[in-house]
């Protein structure tokens, strides 16, 4: 069984290696749009085109992710620029959001769907601290305008949940393929 991660995340394609040594990265070419009513829905219908875009093209067992920030009910994704970041730090200031990964796993033909959610609460953030951070350029590729992994770490908190959800991939997805039949390495 060929296992293919349609992925241009670093971060997944380094969560995935620690658990499976055989697996291809093939990134999709999907815009990150839906028509979904809640961003649970979003994440998942976003993932699925993921998937869906790289198993039309190569086949095999195909992974793919979404990832986003829910403030109240509002999608915060990938900020365009350090303006877009700055206004995403500042509203994460001080309060608890959830970052939801919706994920799409295609077997035999087959699609596997589920989403995961972890709650993260952000310090009250100074203007200080918030310039600083965008000026590490952590925030331009990642939901939120953060990473946890990285410097982003010491805004956070507390988290309740998957830690690796909040870096992209959780760990569902790694028991969803060892229950298709890929051995853990
Ligand atoms: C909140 C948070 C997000 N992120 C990242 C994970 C995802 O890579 C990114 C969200 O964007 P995604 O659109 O989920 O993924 P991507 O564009 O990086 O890659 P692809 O669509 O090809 O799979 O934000 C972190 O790395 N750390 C964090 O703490």
């Amino acid at each position: 069984m060929r296992l293919i991660l349609a992925s241009q995340s670093p971060r997944r394609r380094e969560i995935l290696s620690k658990f499976f040594k055989n697996f291809d990265v093939i990134p999709s070419k999907v815009s990150e749009e839906s028509i979904a009513k809640t961003p649970e829905e979003h994440a998942v219908e976003v993932a699925r085109k993921k998937a869906c875009d790289v198993y039309s093209r190569y086949g095999g067992t195909v992974v793919g992710a979404d990832t986003i920030v829910v403030l109240k009910d509002k999608i915060l994704g990938k900020p365009r620029n350090k303006e877009e970041a700055r206004k995403m730090l500042r509203e994460l200031s001080g309060k608890v959001h959830k970052v939801i990964t919706g994920y799409c796993i295609i077997h035999e033909g087959k699609e596997i769907t589920g989403y995961v959610v972890t709650e993260v609460k952000f310090r009250e953030l100074s203007k200080e601290e918030i310039e600083w951070y965008i000026s590490t350029g952590e925030p331009l590729d990642k939901a939120g305008a953060y990473g946890i992994q990285g410097k982003g770490g010491v805004l956070v908190e507390w988290i309740k949940g998957d830690y690796y959800n909040v870096v992209g991939f959780p760990m569902k997805i790694i028991l969803e393929l060892k229950n298709l039949g890929f051995k853990l390495s």
